[in-house]
């Protein structure tokens, strides 16, 4: 029976170690990054996105977060170059965002939370499929992209403007076209190391690929993500927000960066 979790007092990332004791391991995420002390490796290739928009499916309420879901029968979405080898195929992204615009983001950058983290999930095509791969050690590769306070984004806005039909935990609505491309910076500059993921079950399975450059996204914008719920339909409404996972010990590992 999956044990249900959350980001309370009672069942939030404080917790977590009580049923998913990896929650103490060696290689846990998020991780502040200190660009300082991230060291440039010529020898990582350039990150390479090729996302067919023809392969969203639909925008789901699950309870934590809410995600855009996509076909992944092949290989129409994916990722290659960068920390990883073999093809990643993207699966799904999701935000973690904050209660107000001064926290939010999962990781850090020298102390620094942004109000909004955004992660685009892929799993490594020499697994059969996204539940083969997410316990692997190679199994995942998400990529981070921070979101800052400034002009309304209006790419990020055809999301929100899904909102009012998945505002309880398992509503779900068709979501078509959307080319998540249009959510990255300019720059695909980034950091990357190892990790695990950022929610029960925690699991030692990704290499991460943190951009530098965030994207913009106004305070209204922000609010709008508040008006989710964790709550089901006919519960006492709960606001979705603080969805975030504070930084975990670095433990010795390495940051990269594909830049100077
Ligand atoms: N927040 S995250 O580390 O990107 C992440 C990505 C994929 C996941 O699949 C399950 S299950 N939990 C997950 C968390
Ligand atoms: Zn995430």
């Amino acid at each position: 029976m999956s044990h249900s979790w959350g980001y309370g007092t009672n069942d939030g990332p404080a917790k977590w170690a009580d049923h998913f004791p990896i929650a103490n391991g060696p290689r846990q995420s998020p991780i502040n990054i200190i660009p300082s002390q991230a060291q440039f490796d010529s020898s990582l290739k350039p990150l390479k996105l090729q996302y067919d928009p023809s392969t969203s499916k639909d925008i789901l309420n699950n309870g934590h977060s809410f995600q855009v879901n996509f076909l992944d029968e092949n290989d129409s979405a994916i990722l290659t170059g960068g920390p990883v080898s073999g093809t990643y195929r993207l699966k799904q992204f999701h935000f973690h965002w904050g209660a107000s615009d001064d926290k939010g983001s999962e990781h850090t950058v020298d102390g620094i939370k942004y109000p909004c983290e955004l992660h685009l999930v892929h799993w490594n095509t020499k697994y059969e499929n996204f539940g083969e791969a997410v316990n692997k050690p190679d199994g995942l590769a998400v990529v981070g992209v921070f979101l800052k306070i400034g002009s309304a984004n209006p790419r990020l806005q055809k999301v929100l403007d899904t909102f009012d039909a998945i505002k309880a935990k398992g509503q779900q609505t068709t979501f078509l076209n959307f080319d998540p491309k249009n959510l990255l910076p300019a720059s695909l500059n980034f950091w990357t190391y190892e990790g695990s993921l950022t929610t029960p079950p925690l699991y030692e399975s990704v290499t991460w690929i943190v951009l530098r450059d965030p994207i913009s996204v106004s305070s209204v914008q922000m609010a709008k993500f508040r008006s989710l719920l964790f709550s089901s339909e006919g519960e006492q409404p709960c606001r979705m927000c603080n969805n975030y996972r504070p930084p975990q010990p670095l433990k010795g590992r390495k940051v990269r960066s594909n830049f100077k």
